[in-house]
């Protein structure tokens, strides 16, 4: 392994500690803020369609602004995993129970129910372990955002959600990973990499 790869590890463990540790209550208040300042961005950036991820773990929940979205004609995709290709493939999601347990425990679009869009999102909300105030995020070591981050790039606005105490000042990075464009936390929203 080398010493990046070695230094993400350590990172990860420390910081998914960190986050499990928050009691469920803080979590889900925090949530519900980084979700209220999430819709702020969407509505100010007159955001049409979202890519969300489907909490799993202690990560901030996003069914608040998955609600929001619906209620706010902002159309919402939610990716499934491709294990083999560790690609993400995206699906419109209309309601709850379109969802099934999918790959690593994670809710996914029920393809017996939905067909993939090949729509690109406006925005994409990333999921992670650790973000700082460069845009620089470590998520679980999958690869699956920084593939799908290769294939949308500047045709999106990518946007880190994290509890305040998952901010951290460095982060190893690789020439492939994510900088992010915002990042949005219970404290409000981290704008960084503006053109
Ligand atoms: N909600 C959500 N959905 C998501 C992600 C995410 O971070 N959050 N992903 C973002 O990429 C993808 C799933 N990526 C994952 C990658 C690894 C593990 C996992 O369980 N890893 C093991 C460690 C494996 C190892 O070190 O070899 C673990 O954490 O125990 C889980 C999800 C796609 N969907
Ligand atoms: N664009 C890409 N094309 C091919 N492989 C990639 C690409 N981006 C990353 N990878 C591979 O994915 C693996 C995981 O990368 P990394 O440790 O940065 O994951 P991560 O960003 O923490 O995970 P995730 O995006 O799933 O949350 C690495 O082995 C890397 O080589």
């Amino acid at each position: 392994m080398n010493d990046i790869a070695l230094q993400k590890k350590q990172l990860r463990q420390q910081l998914s500690a960190i986050r499990n540790s928050l009691l469920e209550q803080l979590r889900l208040q925090q949530s519900e803020e980084a979700c209220k300042h999430a819709a702020e961005l969407i509505h100010m950036n007159r955001i049409r369609s979202v890519l969300v991820y489907v909490p799993f773990r202690s990560e901030v929940d996003t069914w608040p602004l998955i609600h929001w979205c619906w209620q706010h004609q902002v159309k919402v995709l939610v990716p499934r995993c491709d294990v083999a290709t560790r690609a993400m493939i995206l699906y419109p999601l209309y309601n709850k129970d379109q969802l099934r347990s999918g790959a690593y425990g994670i809710m996914e679009p029920d393809d017996q129910q939905l067909q993939p869009s090949d729509d690109i999102p406006e925005a994409v909300l990333v999921p992670g372990l650790a973000f700082n105030n460069k845009g620089q995020r470590l998520g679980y070591g999958g690869g699956y955002y920084d593939r799908l981050y290769e294939r949308l790039k500047d045709q999106t606005v990518w946007i880190g959600m994290a509890h305040e105490q998952q901010f951290v000042d460095d982060i190893p990075v690789d020439s492939y990973d994510i900088v992010l464009n915002f990042v949005v936390s219970n404290k409000g929203i981290g704008t960084f990499s503006i053109e």
